[in-house]
């Protein structure tokens, strides 16, 4: 099966992320985003049927975008994704409210920007469609900049992008947007979701979006002041801000982690023990250590614990040493991986350095022993 064009970018080890377009556009859309988003996740871009470089006879006339959502659930298939964040753009967006109402297994959060759960009933998709089948797109896409951006802004491509869109499957693409609507079921969504409203956009006003907000359980809302229909491309950095607070989930991530690894009660302890003077420290920690490096799974636990062993050790940090080695412990190492790993200490942190760790170590050890007993 032919699937959809597509681009992927970041670690392949990164937890994922699809991000899809808006009527007309192609994956260029993202091309102010999609690299800083890279550096945390694998970025996995697509476009829609006759947009970009995806083939057009992906999508047929009545399509729906119910269609899309299942021609995006194969890319992610065939790339071996099994569960995925969402971000998408108008139609890009509806393709991510079908997606986690229908495939909620499929999708560990959703980002709709510049998009609604309706898009104004059928007649002017009808009538769009109906123009685009009679005369191609060549009209259309001389009046792009007035309905995609504000003020004079333009992104050549994209507009050019929309030229070169293949006519049969942009009225396809109409026929869905018209046929669309998911009002009903917005109070099913229950992944965490992030809405992001252009407050000038024309085709898909901030009052649609907010709609989705009133309707889906916990959802957030962020609108941008001084963007249109195309977020991403006219005003990436607040789309980026938004969506790196929204995607990071940094803190609770890393708080799962952290318990995982060091266990609840020692979790507890810190907890209690943080006061307004520490509680930025805290949040940094469960953020950053906990919520970005020892959840990237490029490494295993087993290794990033014998890492922390030895750095620690090299700096003389033997406090957190003790706790280094229950964690180490709980991530699977047996009493003589750690022994081999303060040996190896010895060699290049030096002799004394190793010694303080054997003794460090064998007090843990023996108390985990005599817990255990
Ligand atoms: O290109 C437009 O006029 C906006 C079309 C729309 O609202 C659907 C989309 O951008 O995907």
């Amino acid at each position: 099966m032919t699937i959809l064009n597509h681009l992927t970018e970041g670690p392949e080890s990164a937890p994922p992320l699809l991000l899809g377009p808006s009527l007309g556009t192609s994956y260029a859309l993202w091309d102010e985003v999609a690299p800083e988003l890279s550096i945390g996740h694998r970025v996995i871009r697509w476009d829609l049927p006759g947009h970009g470089g995806s083939p057009a006879h992906l999508i047929s006339a009545g399509a729906t975008v119910g269609d899309l959502a299942d021609l995006v659930l194969a890319l992610a298939d065939s790339l071996g994704v099994e569960r995925f964040a969402y971000a998408g753009v108008s139609l890009g967006g509806a393709v991510g409210l079908h997606l986690a109402l229908h495939h909620p297994e499929r999708v560990s959060s959703l980002a709709v920007i510049c998009s609604s759960a309706h898009f104004n009933g059928a007649k002017p998709w009808e009538e769009r469609a109906a123009l685009v089948r009679a005369e191609g797109l060549a009209k259309l896409a001389d009046s792009a900049n007035d309905r995609w951006f504000t003020g004079g802004f333009t992104v050549p491509g994209l507009v050019r992008d929309h030229r070169d869109a293949d006519p049969e499957a942009y009225a396809a693409c109409c026929d869905a947007l018209a046929a669309f609507d998911l009002r009903d079921g917005l109070a099913g969504i229950s992944v965490p979701t992030l809405l992001i409203a252009g407050r000038d956009d024309p085709a898909t006003p901030p009052a649609h979006l907010r709609e989705i907000a009133d309707a889906v359980p916990g959802s957030t809302l962020v609108e941008i002041p001084g963007a249109s229909h195309l977020a991403p491309a006219q005003c990436p950095e607040a789309v980026l801000t938004a969506l790196r607070a929204h995607l990071g989930g940094g803190a609770r991530r890393g708080m799962a982690v952290r318990r995982e690894v060091l266990g609840d009660a020692h979790v507890d302890r810190a907890q209690a023990r943080q006061t307004p003077f520490t509680a930025r420290f805290q949040d940094f920690i469960s953020r950053y250590a906990w919520g970005e490096i020892w959840t990237d799974e490029t490494l295993s636990r087993r290794e990033r614990s014998m890492i922390t062993l030895t750095a620690l050790i090299a700096h003389g940090h033997y406090e957190e040493l003790a706790m280094h080695v229950r964690a180490a412990r709980r991530n699977g190492l047996t009493p003589e991986e750690i022994g081999a790993v303060l040996l190896q200490t010895a060699v290049y942190c030096g002799v004394p350095a190793a010694n303080s760790a054997f003794a460090t170590a064998q007090r843990v050890l023996a108390e985990e022993d005599g817990a255990g007993s």
